[in-house]
């Protein structure tokens, strides 16, 4: 038996996107029949008793499997040294027995139409597969002319090839003019003709694209590595048309080509099955072939399609890998090109593994590949993160709501979750606003507020974060409209409304959920010193809180009117999102009292505000 490789084309040529919670498959017993050389070996009949334990389609529990099952696998490549536990990729190839119509390529398409419903359909698998070498240029075909009549073809094709041409009245193509000059020029003695290949020579091609907008490479779906299938036609060897194969390429093992083809590739419940048994819809096809005797004929024939590791989602492959009833982490967050795991403490022996495959199913984006391993609880609000795969840098580039910024995951705070509420947010400023961001971060609130309004004042107590923020500023063209200050946020209020710049200000956001409510204390007695006249408008604030209180906007309203020491409080209550069972992200909004404003009780002790 011989097998002719076909490459197939996924439908869609990017990788499998991180997915969101599916259903996962139940654990049937792994398959893992012995599997011998010979294609046609693979155990049919065990295909055939998998079929009723997985769903239809593509599945790692069906096909032949030709190494250990992932458990044997990852078992048996454990790293000594360090304990981690390894996977080979090959032990997710699986071969699967399938048929498939061999049809004149000028009518697969009418043809895929009609077989509809009865074609293969599984995801990222083209129902139509190419034959390398089967296609041969239309001009070499019209050359040999009547298919049926081989000899007028490869008189003719001789003819050309060799050039026998000469005095045809044909005119010779540009490599084959190029040929007969080679033997001229030889035969008169002109063997260094150097210039030769460059008269002649057909222009390369320029090469496609190969890198996507970062410079990452991209995969290439239908060739090579990254191939994530291929077909393999089985055929008898005993062929009489070994003499085309110089000419139509490895790929070519047919007794007779009989012109251009392609393979229709038929669903899985018609492997090794007889003509006789398959559709009325195929049988009626192939009666018309037959009737209207062209030379092109259909052919049905037995394949061997592979799925490589490339193939299966992230889902498919940790399901195996991990032990039997283990939740498969399925969601991460991305932060630039890095992907940010919340690995659960039963997943940590098998983390590095858990990366790898995050890192293999989503290149080119993700080149990083982390884990948070506490929960934060410092000043910075930054996270202790472990790289389990991929480069090691933290420093990434993001963009949101159509703004750069550059952040360092290791010593600033970011969160991609929040892009939509900072939409929001800013969404209610106007171009007469003057805004203070009292905990900036690298300034995802103070530079897309910057894009509105007049003024913006940022604050952060990180030194680093300051950094980045003068950075992402410049990054994004916004130096002149905001002015950057690096203090303690109750310091940082009480400065600035002690300036001259307290009467423009119009909007205060306070984004530290973890006790920023307890901040607003430093708002009492601000204008202690102006006249109530002088002072029109009065800021509004925006303050952020957690809170896992059975009422939360209860809850959260209390801090607020406490650290303001008021008895009551005008305040707009928002759930920005559930950060943990039970947990909620608010964001209260209201006009700072005038009472509380004016207050003689201030806490705070001003000092001078340093610009
Ligand atoms: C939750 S982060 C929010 C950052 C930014 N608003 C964002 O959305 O990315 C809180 C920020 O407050 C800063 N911070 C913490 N304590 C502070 C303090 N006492 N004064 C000023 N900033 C503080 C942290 O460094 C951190 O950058």
């Amino acid at each position: 038996m011989a097998a002719a490789k076909l490459f197939l084309r996924p439908y869609c040529p990017s990788p499998p996107i991180p997915f969101h919670a599916k259903p996962f498959l139940s654990h049937p017993q792994l398959f893992t029949p012995s599997f011998s050389s010979g294609a046609r070996s693979v155990g049919v009949a065990s295909c055939a008793q998998t079929h009723a334990a997985v769903p239809y389609g593509p599945s790692l529990h069906k096909g032949a499997n030709l190494y250990p099952s992932g458990e044997e696998q990852r078992n048996s490549i454990k790293d000594e040294e360090e304990g981690r536990h390894l996977f080979n990729e090959q032990s997710f190839t699986r071969v699967f027995d399938i048929s498939a119509l061999r049809v004149p390529s000028k009518d697969c398409f009418a043809l895929e139409n009609r077989l509809r419903g009865h074609l293969l359909n599984w995801p990222r698998v083209h129902n139509i597969a190419r034959i390398p070498g089967d296609d041969v240029d239309p001009d070499i075909l019209k050359l040999m002319g009547d298919p049926d009549n081989d000899d007028a073809n490869f008189e003719s094709l001789e003819r050309r090839v060799y050039g026998k041409a000469e005095g045809d009245g044909e005119e010779l193509g540009p490599i084959l003019y190029r040929d007969k000059l080679v033997r001229t020029f030889n035969t008169r003695g002109f063997v260094n003709f150097r210039n030769l290949a460059s008269i002649t020579r057909p222009k390369k091609r320029k090469k496609k694209k190969e890198n996507d907008g970062n410079g990452a490479k991209q995969k290439d779906w239908s060739v090579g590595r990254c191939e994530a299938a291929i077909v393999e036609v089985m055929e008898d060897e005993e062929g009489e048309g070994d003499n085309l194969r110089g000419l139509l390429g490895e790929g070519y093992k047919r007794s007779k080509w009989k012109g251009s083809t392609r393979l229709l590739l038929l669903d899985e419940q018609y492997a090794n099955k007889g003509l006789e048994d398959l559709p009325e819809a195929i049988k009626v096809m192939f009666r018309e072939y037959t009737t209207h005797s062209t030379s092109q004929n259909l052919e049905l024939v037995a394949c061997k399609l592979t799925l490589f590791y490339d193939y299966w989602s992230m889902n498919e492959i940790l399901e195996v890998l991990l032990p039997k009833g283990m939740i498969v982490p399925s969601a991460f967050e991305t932060v630039g090109h890095i992907a940010h795991l919340n690995l659960r403490d039963e997943h940590l022996p098998y983390k590095e593994l858990v990366a790898k495959v995050v890192l293999d199913k989503n290149k080119p984006k993700i080149q990083t590949v982390v884990n948070k391993i506490d929960a934060i609880n410092n000043d910075y609000r930054t996270m202790q993160l472990e790289i389990l795969a991929g480069n090691r840098s933290l420093v990434t580039d993001v963009v949101e709501n159509g703004l750069k910024f550059t952040v360092d995951l290791a010593t600033v705070y970011w969160n991609s979750r929040l892009g939509s509420e900072r939409q929001r947010l800013i969404s209610g400023f106007t171009r007469n606003d003057v805004v203070c961001d009292v905990f900036c971060g690298v300034g995802p609130i103070a530079i897309s507020a910057a894009t509105i309004v007049k003024r913006v004042y940022a604050n952060d107590l990180n030194p680093t974060a300051i950094e980045y923020l003068e950075r992402n500023c410049v990054l994004n063209k916004l130096e002149r409209k905001i002015k950057v200050f690096n203090m303690d946020g109750r310091r940082f209020i009480g400065s600035i409304f002690a300036s001259e710049k307290a009467q423009s200000i119009t909007q205060v956001v306070m984004n530290l959920p973890n006790d920023a409510a307890e901040y607003l204390d430093a708002f009492r007695g601000i204008y202690i010193d102006k006249e109530r006249e002088d002072i029109r408008n009065l800021p509004t604030i925006h303050v952020y809180g957690f809170s896992k209180a059975r009422d939360p906007e209860f809850d959260f309203h209390e801090r607020i009117r406490i650290a303001l020491s008021e008895v009551g409080v005008d305040v707009e209550m928002r759930r920005v999102r559930l950060v943990a069972p039970g947990k909620w992200m608010l964001c209260a909004k209201f006009t700072l009292p005038q009472s509380v404003a004016f207050s003689r009780n201030g806490r705070f002790h001003r000092e001078e505000f340093e610009s």
